[in-house]
């Protein structure tokens, strides 16, 4: 198995549970690793053959900026869906971190496995 990992997507969106925070954007930051086979693309060196990093920022990116959602949990899962069922990944792990969101601590968030990995 090898995987295709995006880290420190950082995107502003509405996100917590407060009044305060339904009305100010605030930063998520992902990141992704992604269960994949590159061993096509490599022997080709098509880009048809993987996954396209960078269509998937590019929609994780739309989703978020456009999502209002009230918890860290709901997000996440809404992420892994998308990615399991518009790209070609049977397995994702995806750490959703709201940065400042607690006094005192420099991370808060939300670490998930969704999918089924596939044999080493
Ligand atoms: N398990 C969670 N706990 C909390 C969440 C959350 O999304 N999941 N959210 C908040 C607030 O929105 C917080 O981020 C603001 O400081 C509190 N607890």
């Amino acid at each position: 198995m090898d995987i295709i990992f995006l880290s420190g997507l950082e995107i502003e969106t509405i996100i917590g549970i407060y009044e305060w925070e339904r009305e100010v954007r605030q930063s998520v930051i992902l990141d992704l690793e992604m269960a994949t086979d590159i061993r096509k693309a490599a022997e080709t060196d098509d880009i048809q053959y993987t996954v396209d990093y960078k269509a998937v920022a590019k929609r994780l990116i739309h989703f978020v900026e456009n999502s209002d959602f009230y918890l860290v949990e709901t997000l996440a899962e809404k992420i892994a869906e998308i990615v399991l069922s518009e790209f070609d990944i049977p397995w994702v792990r995806l750490r959703l971190n709201k940065k400042g969101a607690i006094r005192g601590a420099s991370d808060v968030g939300i670490l998930i496995e969704r999918g089924r990995k596939p044999d080493a």
